[in-house]
């Protein structure tokens, strides 16, 4: 193909394109979801289908792509006594290395969503990017994108890697027409057994929580959203409340031969060790965040509630997923940790959790056999230092150091 016809059909295409706006008026919104795992499919895409939008999925899975568009919808059953189940309607998928169809996707969106995980924002921002610059050397039509992952301002971060990833023309663009709303999501979708790669099971409580302060008034709301003007009590809340929470039962969990949340939860000692650690959190979040102590203590039994239900089988290996995340300084481990201390609060169960997740170790998880060779190799005072980022000089440093010594005895006793 000659360099001038390859001009000719990219002026072509981006006439095209520029004529896709304003959309005619019958025509649905359009909502693009990187992920169509248990959170994209088991609650972004219903939500979004719920709310008026078409839903494409970015996806990886052939399988799961080939069943979207031949079926352009799938089922989300509520795991309560009601069993009841919703069919979401007006869904599609393409396969993100599908590059093209992919920008095509950009080009035409009015919100773009994603649940791949923290770790995978950096790589799905050079693909929207590359869809970004073109949409914005085409038309200046708003664009919302809303991170929906368990990571501290999700959007905000994604939203650096993307204009890492854009030219100085597509950032000042961009600047102009696209918003990046932080978001908090709240529903536990546990890994899905079965033959169908997209039907899904979810407990019935959700929350999804996003920052109203960038949204304009062209802004489409989210049927069951919430719009906050402060998003930070409501992050720390869910973080170190549900997922510390989590992190506790697994990584103790794991410690005594449990294979799901439920079984933990059966247990009276674990029990309690998860309550106090959270009577810990809670404190914080009631001292820091100024939350209502009865609200909070009522938050903590709905939340281990939601952790025993017994209609879903959480495994362990799912929540005490990525240790080497759940460890870093600004998440539900070490970030309650170092708050609490600066305000002179004691968290030992905290520390002991701290410990337990320090131990994981699990075959079929890498960042867990990472963790155990950054520990042989280098040791556990370097790790708490440089991972953790707590300095040896930093009194939590020694307190975590004997915690695991302490759990490290206790296991080869027991
Ligand atoms: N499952 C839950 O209970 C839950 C609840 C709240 C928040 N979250 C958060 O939602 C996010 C997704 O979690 P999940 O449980 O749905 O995980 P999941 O593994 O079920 O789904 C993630 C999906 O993202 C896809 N993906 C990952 N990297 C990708 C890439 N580079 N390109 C395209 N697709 C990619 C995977 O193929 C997978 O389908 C995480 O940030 C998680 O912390 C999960
Ligand atoms: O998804 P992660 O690995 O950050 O955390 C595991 C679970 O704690 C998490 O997925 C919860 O189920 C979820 O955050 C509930 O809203």
């Amino acid at each position: 193909m000659s360099v001038r016809y390859e001009i000719v059909a990219a002026r072509h295409a981006e006439r095209a394109a520029a004529k896709a706006y304003p959309r005619p008026r019958n025509q649905k919104p359009m909502a693009l979801h990187f992920g169509a795992g248990n959170i994209g499919r088991g609650f972004i895409g219903l939500q979004l289908s719920k709310s008026g939008y078409e839903v494409c999925f970015v996806a990886r899975n052939e399988t799961q792509i080939a069943r979207f568009k031949q079926r352009q919808q799938y089922t989300v059953t509520y795991a309560d006594e009601s069993g009841e189940t919703e069919i979401v309607r007006n869904v599609t998928a393409v396969h993100i290395a599908n590059g093209d169809e992919v920008k095509r996707r950009i080009l035409n969106a009015d919100l773009l969503t994603t649940a791949v995980g923290a770790a995978s924002l950096p790589a799905i921002a050079k693909t929207i990017a590359a869809g970004l610059e073109r949409r914005l050397a085409t038309h200046s039509h708003p664009l919302y994108i809303i991170a929906c992952e368990n990571a501290v301002r999700g959007s905000s971060q994604l939203k650096k890697y993307i204009y890492e990833n854009l030219s100085a023309e597509g950032r000042a663009r961009a600047n102009r027409s696209v918003t990046f709303p932080d978001s908090m999501i709240d529903r536990i979708v546990p890994a899905q057994p079965g033959d169908d790669p997209l039907a899904i099971r979810v407990e019935p409580f959700y929350e999804w929580i996003i920052d109203r302060k960038p949204l304009r008034p062209d802004f489409r709301s989210i049927r069951g959203a919430v719009f906050a003007d402060s998003l930070e009590p409501y992050m720390a809340r869910k973080l170190y409340t549900v997922n510390t929470g989590h992190c506790v039962a697994a990584y103790l969990g794991h410690l005594t031969g449990c294979r799901t949340l439920q079984e933990v939860l059966k247990s009276a000692p674990l029990h309690r060790q998860i309550l106090q650690t959270l009577e810990e959190t809670g404190a914080l979040l009631v001292r820091k965040y100024g939350l209502d102590p009865d609200e909070q203590r009522l938050y903590i039994d709905k939340t281990l509630e939601r952790f025993a239900n017994p209609a879903i089988v959480d495994d362990v290996a799912r929540v005490a997923r990525s240790p080497l995340r759940k460890l870093s300084r600004g998440e539900r481990i070490v970030r309650p940790l170092l708050e609490a201390h600066e305000l002179g609060m004691a968290v030992p169960r905290l520390t002991a959790a701290a410990a337990a997740a320090l131990l994981y170790r699990n075959a079929d998880d890498p960042e867990s056999l990472q963790l155990q060779d950054a520990l042989r190799a280098n040791g556990l005072s370097a790790f708490i230092a440089q991972h953790m980022g707590i300095p040896a000089r930093h009194a939590l440093h020694a307190e975590l150091v004997a915690a695991v010594d302490e759990l490290r005895a206790h296991s080869a006793r027991s």
